[in-house]
C-alpha cells in the first residue's frame, strides 16, 4: 500500500501529469459541477427546468424543436411568431412556469420575462457584475473578435466611452445632411441579399436617374466599391460564423480545425485588409491637411484620433493613458463591430417595415399623407423628423413585432439579488425580447397584431417603454449606442420611399421569419414599387 502511494505521489509531482491533472479538473468544473450547482442554487428557489444532458445540455431538444417549426414556410401572413422561433420558451414557461432554467450546452440560462426585473438587471447598477458570456464571445471571436459589443468590464466602459461621442457626431452629421445621406444610399448599387427589393424591377429605381451614377465622382465610386466588398466579406462571415459555433458546447472545440474556421479565417483575413486600406486612406486624407492630427467627426476618425493621442503620449515618454488603449487591432475590431451591430439590424427594421406597409395599405397612405403634409416637395430635414410622428409610431411597432435581435443574453460575473431572486455567479440571464413583445398581459389581446396607434402620443401603453416591456435597443446603460442614428436613417429612407412609391407586396412573399443572429426574413420581401409621378 505504500508502496502504491509513493508510485502515486512520484507520477503526481511530475509537472506535466500536474498539468493534466489540473486541465481534467478545470474542465471538470467549468463542463459539470459549477452548472449543477448553479442548478440546485436555482432549483433551491422554486426555479426549475428540463433535464440536462452531461456537455449538450439542451441544444438537442431546442434545435430539434426549432428545425421543426421552421421546416416550412408559414400558413398565412400571422405575426405570431414566437411558436415558429422560440418554441423551446413556450414548451418550457408553460411547464416551468415564466422564470426557469434551461442549458445550452453546459452554460445555465434563466429566461427572465419579468419586466420590473429586467429593467433592475440592465441598470447601471449591474454595468460592470453583468457582461457577455465566454460562449457569446468566443462565437463571435472570429467574426468581430472584440469591440464595445462584446467586451466587458473596464475595457468595455473605456469603449463606450469613445464610440458613444463617435456615434453623436455620425448622427450630428447625418441629421444636418439628412437628403444627401439619402441619396448617397441610393446610389449603393444592388439591394442586399435578404432585402426589401422591387419584384420583377430587378435593380431598376425609378427615383435614381441613370445620369447620377455615372457621375459620382471617382472618389465617392470608390468608397462605395470597398463599402460593398465589406458587407459582402461580412455577410458570408456571419453565416461561417453561426455554423461555426454550433459546436461550441464540445470542450476545446475552438481548437479544433474544420473547414468553417478555415474559410473564417480566411474571409477576416480579407476583411481585415479592406479595414486597413480604408484606415490607411483615412490617415492620408488627415496627412494631407498637415494642420492638426484630426480625422474628421466620423467613427473612424474618432478612434484613430485615439490611437493617435496614445501613441503621442508613449512618444513623449507621458505614459499614455492609463492601461486601456486603441491599437490597430482593436479600430479594425470596432469597425466589424459597428457593421454588425449598426448596419445588419438597421437594414432588417427597414425590410420589415416595408413588408407592414406594403401589406398594410390604409397605415401606407396615413404615413404617406403625413410625409406629404410636413416635407411638401422637399426632401426630409431634421426639422421635419420630429413632426413625422405617424411615422415614427410605424417604424416603433415594427421593433416591437419583428426585433432584429430577438434576445438579450447577459452573464452574471457575480452574485446579483435581484428581488426575491439570488442569481449565481456564472449564471446567463437570456431575456427574451420577441416574445415580451407579444405578452397579451402587457400589450393587450391584440398582441399579435400590426397597430402602430398603441404608439401614438400619449397612448397608455407607450408607458411601457420605460419599464423593460420595449426592448428593441436594450435598456440601461449597455443599450443600443446607435439607437438614435438608426431611428433618424429608417425614417428619413422610409420617408423617401413613401413619397416616391406606393408599395404593395408582390405574390411571391413567403412569410418565413428564421433567426440567424438576427430576425430575418428567410426568402426576402419582394415588393411592386409603382412610382407615384411619371
Ligand atoms: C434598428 C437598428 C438597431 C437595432 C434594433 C439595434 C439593437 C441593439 C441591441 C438590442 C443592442 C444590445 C445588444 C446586447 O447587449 O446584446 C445593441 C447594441 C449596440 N448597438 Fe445597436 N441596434 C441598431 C442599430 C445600431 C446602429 C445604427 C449602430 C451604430 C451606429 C449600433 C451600434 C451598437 C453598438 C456599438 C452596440 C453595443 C453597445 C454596448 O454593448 O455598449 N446599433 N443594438
Amino acid at each position: 500500500m505504500a508502496a502504491f502511494a509513493a508510485v502515486v505521489m512520484v507520477i503526481a509531482s511530475s509537472p506535466l501529469v500536474a498539468l493534466l491533472l489540473r486541465a481534467v479538473w478545470v474542465t471538470l468544473s467549468c463542463y459539470w459541477l459549477t452548472p449543477m450547482r448553479i442548478r440546485r442554487a436555482m432549483a433551491a428557489q422554486g426555479v426549475h427546468g428540463p433535464p440536462p444532458r452531461p456537455l449538450i445540455g439542451n441544444l438537442r431538444e431546442v434545435s430539434a424543436l426549432v428545425a421543426k417549426t421552421t421546416a416550412d414556410d408559414m400558413p398565412s401572413l400571422s405575426h405570431d411568431i414566437v411558436g415558429r422561433l422560440m418554441p423551446h420558451y413556450v414548451l418550457w414557461s408553460g411547464t416551468y412556469g415564466k422564470l426557469f432554467v434551461y442549458f445550452y450546452g453546459s452554460e445555465p440560462r434563466l429566461c427572465l420575462t419579468d419586466t420590473a426585473l429586467i429593467k433592475e438587471f440592465l441598470s447601471s447598477k449591474y454595468a460592470h457584475g453583468t457582461g457577455k458570456s465566454w460562449l457569446q464571445r468566443q462565437g463571435t471571436k472570429h467574426f468581430i473578435g472584440g469591440g464595445v459589443l462584446m467586451d466587458n468590464g473596464a475595457r468595455w466602459s473605456n469603449q463606450r466611452h469613445v464610440v458613444r461621442a463617435g456615434v453623436h457626431g455620425r448622427q450630428a452629421q447625418g441629421e444636418s445632411r439628412a437628403h444627401g445621406r439619402v441619396h448617397e444610399a441610393d446610389d449603393r448599387g444592388s439591394p442586399r441579399r435578404g432585402g426589401a427589393r422591387p419584384a420583377g424591377g430587378g435593380d431598376r429605381r425609378p427615383h435614381d436617374p441613370p445620369h447620377r451614377r455615372h457621375h459620382l465622382p471617382h472618389r465617392v465610386q470608390h468608397q462605395l466599391r470597398h463599402r460593398q466588398a465589406h458587407l459582402h466579406l461580412l455577410e458570408d462571415l456571419h453565416s461561417l460564423t453561426a455554423r461555426s459555433s454550433r459546436h461550441l458546447w464540445i470542450p476545446g472545440s475552438q481548437y479544433f480545425p474544420s473547414k468553417y474556421r478555415r474559410e473564417i479565417r480566411r474571409l477576416n483575413g480579407e476583411l481585415e485588409a479592406l479595414l486597413m486600406e480604408s484606415i490607411r486612406r483615412s490617415r492620408e486624407i488627415a496627412d494631407e491637411g498637415r494642420t492638426t492630427a484630426t480625422y474628421g467627426r466620423g467613427l473612424l476618425a474618432m478612434l484613430l484620433s485615439e490611437m493617435e493621442k496614445k501613441k503621442e503620449e508613449e512618444e513623449k515618454g507621458s505614459g499614455g493613458a492609463g492601461e486601456f488603449s486603441y491599437d490597430a487591432q482593436l479600430v479594425i475590431d470596432e469597425c466589424k463591430t459597428f457593421f454588425f451591430a449598426g448596419h445588419e439590424t438597421s437594414a432588417l427594421l427597414l425590410t420589415w417595415t416595408i413588408m407592414l406597409l406594403a401589406t398594410n395599405p390604409a397605415w401606407q397612405e396615413k404615413a404617406r399623407a403625413e410625409v406629404v403634409q410636413v416635407c411638401g416637395d422637399e426632401p426630409p430635414s431634421a426639422d421635419h423628423l420630429s413632426k413625422l410622428t405617424v411615422l415614427q409610431m410605424i417604424i416603433q411597432e415594427s421593433l416591437r413585432l419583428y426585433p432584429p435581435a430577438t434576445l438579450l443574453p447577459r452573464m452574471a460575473f457575480e452574485d446579483i439579488q435581484l428581488g426575491d431572486l439570488r442569481l449565481p455567479r456564472g449564471l446567463s440571464v437570456w431575456i427574451p425580447v420577441l416574445a415580451i413583445h407579444r405578452d397579451e398581459s402587457i400589450w393587450g389581446a391584440d398582441a399579435h397584431e400590426f397597430r402602430p396607434e398603441r404608439f401614438a402620443p400619449g397612448a397608455r401603453r407607450l408607458s411601457a417603454a420605460g419599464a423593460g416591456r420595449f426592448l428593441p435597443f436594450a435598456a440601461g446603460p449597455r443599450n443600443c449606442v446607435g439607437q438614435a442614428y438608426a431611428l433618424v436613417e429608417a425614417k428619413v429612407v422610409l420617408a423617401i420611399l413613401l413619397s416616391s412609391f406606393r408599395f404593395a407586396i408582390s405574390d411571391n412573399y413567403r412569410h418565413a421569419p428564421v433567426n440567424v443572429l438576427t430576425l430575418r426574413p428567410k426568402h426576402g420581401v419582394p415588393v411592386h414599387l409603382r412610382p407615384l409621378r411619371p
